[in-house]
């Protein structure tokens, strides 16, 4: 079958039908930003589909009449869009993201993990019980902030909360510029309060621990129970970890939805500017200090500890800066030493193996 492609193109006048395949790729999050990596020529030969879901074995890919598995890609993650090569799948190329999620892989192992790319809107869903936990919500936050996507705070089990007004004013607290939505996930209601950001085209996530609510959220916003959810003791608030995988669905108003496992340990890296960015007013602070590489301890002319001793700044959120910014110093320096290793390990084997043939 000959497909349309220029429909994929940013801009053009529509040939008739064409609407059609222009809203499936759209629906799919298709925009100018791919558009204008690929040449008329690759979308003729190389249909662009995206990364629903990612296996160790397969991806699984969808596009316009394209719903298949394909052998996997090196750092790929779901959500990322690839101009498929059919004769070899190998040979597909993965497109430039607007926004991309990662965070130090769990364990000892220094790796990154690539969460998920090109969302637009991180919901980070907690629940109004004693899991509420700010800390954990600064982590989230900062994380999208450094991939560019936008965080709103969900808070989920309004329902079950005797007091749900004080977890909504310790979330609204975090910063001006996180909006934050409380609401019962159950039933239909979330569908209308979280409208204004599942729009057409949209990609949206769903982030946060084990049992909050994550799939009730996705499944809301699909109209749907597809998506297996498990009653979790509500006395000590833990989860059963129900969902184990990543995956992007298309929901019916033609918005992709992205439900998570619950992350047990979020380690942030290279997010030195999502985590300036959560704090502004700390790093604007930081800027008037006396030394340049204060550490805001101890150091004398410090306007940070001059905020906090004037009573300007909150003390436990300094605390809580403090610790992910030297958490993610650490991460992200242990990982370029890491890196640097590797360089050196891999020139010496090809210098030795440069050695070997000539001797052979
Ligand atoms: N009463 C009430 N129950 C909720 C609410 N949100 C979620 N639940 C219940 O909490 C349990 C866990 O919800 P899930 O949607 O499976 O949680 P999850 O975040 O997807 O969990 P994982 O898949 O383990 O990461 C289910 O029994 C839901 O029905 C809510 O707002 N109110
Ligand atoms: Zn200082």
């Amino acid at each position: 079958m000959t497909r349309d492609y220029s429909t994929f193109l940013p801009q053009k006048t529509t040939p008739a039908g064409a609407e059609i395949r222009r809203s499936i790729i759209t629906s799919l999050g298709w925009r100018p930003f791919f558009s204008q990596q690929v040449s008329a020529d690759e979308l003729i030969d190389t249909p662009p589909v995206r990364i629903v879901e990612v296996h160790r074995k397969a991806l699984h890919v969808v596009g316009d009449g394209i719903d298949t598995s394909i052998r996997p890609l090196p750092n790929v993650t779901v959500g990322d869009w690839i101009m498929l090569n059919q004769d070899d799948t190998l040979l597909s190329r993965a497109l430039d993201r607007f926004s991309l999620m990662k965070r130090r892989a769990p364990g000892s192992n220094l790796q990154i993990q690539l969460i998920a790319s090109n969302i637009d809107t991180a919901f980070i869903v907690s629940s109004c019980n004693p899991d509420f936990n700010v800390a954990r919500l600064e982590r989230y936050i900062s994380l999208a902030m450094e991939a560019d996507t936008a965080p709103v705070i969900v808070l989920t089990k309004t329902d079950l909360a005797a007091d749900p007004e004080d977890y909504i004013a310790q979330a609204r607290a975090i910063s001006d510029a996180v909006p934050v939505v409380a609401l019962d996930a159950r039933g239909g209601a979330p569908r209308e309060q979280l409208a204004q950001w599942c729009k057409p085209g949209q990609t949206v996530a769903f982030f946060g621990t084990s049992g909050v609510g994550k799939s009730t959220l996705t499944n809301a916003l699909a109209g749907s129970d597809a998506i297996e959810t498990q009653e979790i003791r509500e006395d000590d608030a833990r989860g059963r970890h129900t969902t184990t995988r990543r995956q992007l669905y298309i929901v019916p108003n033609g918005c992709m939805v992205l439900d998570t496992p619950g992350m047990r340990e979020l380690q942030l890296m290279d997010s030195a500017s999502g985590i300036d960015d959560l704090f502004a007013d700390l790093h604007a602070l930081s800027a008037q200090c006396k030394f340049n590489d204060c550490k805001h301890t101890v150091e004398p002319g410090c306007a940070v500890r001059a905020a906090i001793e004037s009573g300007e700044v909150d003390e436990a959120r300094y605390t809580r800066w403090l610790k992910l910014k030297s958490e993610d110093a650490e991460n992200t320096v242990t990982m370029a030493m890491r890196k640097a290793k590797d360089k050196v390990l891999g020139k010496n084997i090809r210098k030795i193996q440069k050695k070997n043939k000539k001797s052979n």
